[in-house]
């Protein structure tokens, strides 16, 4: 026995009660064990967002093992639901997609991880269909939010149709063919009308947003409202400290600047032609006042809910990874 072997009565407690089990990045990267790499260089280049780079380096560290990962739950889910059918005697094989849900602030990077998931998984050897949506389509539009008082709190829960949300994921989960979700553009800061994203009975598909993890807020006559999350079979929270968020915010807000802000239909186009300080003050005012706020008030309070927590570092790298016991 070593001296690090020995812990205190409270830090057993503590090891004991943690639902995570931590790892390092290099642990983490370790488990990654034969799984193949499938996406190139260029490839990775062109999956990531504005102003959050992602390397190869990165792809097989985090991503692979990650990738490893979810083919083995994946099959393990599919396994349990055709129990459920032998079970039920089912005449016919039906399938239900596994979802997985990606949360955390805005700019940490979710679209990023998002895509690069879409690419590697869609690329196990079966080839299974990947769909991905964003939540940003279920936002109500600016008309509604500006009725409700709510511009100012958009990307809060109550800036979502929920509804919409939960119908859509249902009729997802139970294998209806082509179901229609709603688009938002980020250049017209609004929902587009008429434009829709379109889910045709994917293996996989992930949902992306701010608030996949909230809970629903319960009515006072107690009937049952489900949660978003209750659709997810993972969960991935995307993590980094607030001093970054903000630092990642205001780059790609002063980014953005330069490139679609310019476009005539931008919703920011004014912050292409004010100067660098009325442009920097209006980013700093938008984190503070909208994001920031709700990542403390509802994103942060639902890390704990995830099945996985991915954290970045200051230079956008994954550094911890915390996977639940299951
Ligand atoms: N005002 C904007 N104009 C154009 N694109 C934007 C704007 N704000 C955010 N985006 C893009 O929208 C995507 C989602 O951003 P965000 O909601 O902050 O989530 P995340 O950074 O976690 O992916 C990113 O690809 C980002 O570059
Ligand atoms: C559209 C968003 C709410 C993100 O939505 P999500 O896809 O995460 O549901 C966010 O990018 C946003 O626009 N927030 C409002 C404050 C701002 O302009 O930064």
């Amino acid at each position: 026995m070593t001296p690090a072997d020995f812990a205190t009565p409270l830090e057993l407690i503590e090891r004991s009660v943690s639902p995570f089990r931590e790892f390092t990045r290099a642990e983490w990267a370790r488990l990654r064990a034969d799984t193949p790499l499938t996406l190139t260089g260029d490839e990775v280049m062109k999956l990531q967002s504005l102003n959050d780079p992602i390397s190869l380096e990165e792809v097989i560290a985090i991503y692979l093992p990650l990738s490893r990962l979810l083919s083995l739950y994946v099959a393990a889910t599919q396994g349990l639901f055709k129990a459920t059918q032998r079970f039920l005697l089912a005449e016919q094989e039906t399938k239900a997609p596994y979802i997985i849900g990606i949360a955390g602030s805005v700019a940490v990077g979710k679209s990023t991880t998002a895509r690069i998931l879409q690419a590697l998984l869609a690329r196990w050897p079966n080839t299974p269909k990947v769909a991905l949506v964003t939540t940003d389509g279920f936002l109500y539009p600016n008309a509604e939010l500006e009725r409700q008082g709510l511009m100012e709190r958009k990307g809060f829960p109550e800036s979502y149709d929920t509804q919409q949300l939960l119908h859509f994921l249902s009729d997802i989960k139970s294998g209806k063919r082509n179901v229609a979700g709603p688009v938002y553009s980020h250049l017209v800061y609004d929902v587009v009308p008429g434009e829709h994203v379109y889910v045709d009975q994917p293996d996989i598909l992930i949902v992306e947003g701010l608030n996949v993890l909230q809970p629903a807020r319960l009515p006072r006559d107690g009937s049952d409202i489900p949660f978003v999350s209750d659709f997810f079979d993972f969960s991935i929270y995307l993590d980094a400290d607030e001093d970054l968020l903000h630092e990642w915010y205001v780059t790609r807000f002063m980014r953005l600047r330069e490139t679609a802000f310019r476009d005539p239909q931008s919703y920011f186009r004014k912050y292409a032609s004010v100067s660098e300080g009325e442009a920097l003050q209006m980013a700093e005012r938008l984190w503070s006042r909208i994001n920031l706020t709700n990542l403390r008030e509802n994103v942060l309070p639902t890390r704990r809910r995830a099945d996985l927590v991915l954290r970045k570092g200051g230079s956008h790298l994954i550094e911890e990874v915390s996977l639940r016991r299951l």
